[in-house]
């Protein structure tokens, strides 16, 4: 049995930050979906909305410790899940994360700016991958010679969380 493309180790692929690719193309995207409050509610909603995008894939939905919970701060556990999404129609990292932030409102979030709040967070929608739709530029082509995948990792939410990779693994464990 073949394992599909996404069957990687994260280690050797390319990482680069969000910046530096604001205009480039993307096919396909690997997310990371996490709620701390009214999380059966807020994730089907955003499951349903990025559906309307393009073809999905899940990975089980875990609760999870808050990652930044302490025992003199505690704070309500995180509902997480990774989606692979296959766009319909190619859009740009800058679109992708302009729509992502609205289907975070479209889910009643709010961001509070009280520091030391406990943060109620209904909907956050992260990009950990992002495969792009051509190559055609020399920064493309140096990535693919870089690389023995297609995926590149954004810098800035690497390295993975563990529930992060969990959800990954599972989904590249699809056969083809
Ligand atoms: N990999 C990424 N995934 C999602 N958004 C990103 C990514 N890299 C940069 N951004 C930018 O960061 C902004 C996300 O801001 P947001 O207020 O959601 O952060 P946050 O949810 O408070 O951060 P965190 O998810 O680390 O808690 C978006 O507007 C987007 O432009
Ligand atoms: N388990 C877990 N902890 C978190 C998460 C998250 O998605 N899962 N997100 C945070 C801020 O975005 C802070 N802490």
């Amino acid at each position: 049995m073949h394992k599909t493309s996404m069957d990687l180790n994260m280690a050797t692929l390319t990482k680069c930050a969000p910046e530096i690719l604001q205009a480039q193309s993307l096919v396909e995207v690997v997310l990371a979906l996490g709620s701390n409050y009214q999380a059966e509610k807020y994730l089907p909603i955003a499951r349903e909305s990025l559906a309307a995008l393009g073809e999905i894939r899940l990975s089980t939905a875990f609760q999870n410790p808050d990652f930044t919970a302490t025992l003199e701060q505690p704070k309500p556990d995180y509902t997480n899940q990774c989606v692979h999404l296959a766009l319909n129609t190619p859009m740009s990292l800058q679109q992708l994360q302009q729509t992502f932030k609205a289907l975070e409102g479209n889910c009643n979030r709010r961001r509070q700016t009280k520091p030391n709040q406990v943060r109620r967070v209904t909907m956050d929608i992260d990009i950990l991958m992002i495969k792009l739709a051509t190559i055609e530029n020399s920064l493309s082509k140096k990535l693919i010679f870089k690389s023995i995948s297609d995926w590149i990792v954004m810098a800035n939410r690497y390295p993975f969380k563990a529930h992060e990779i969990v959800g990954i693994e599972e989904l590249t464990a699809f056969t083809d």
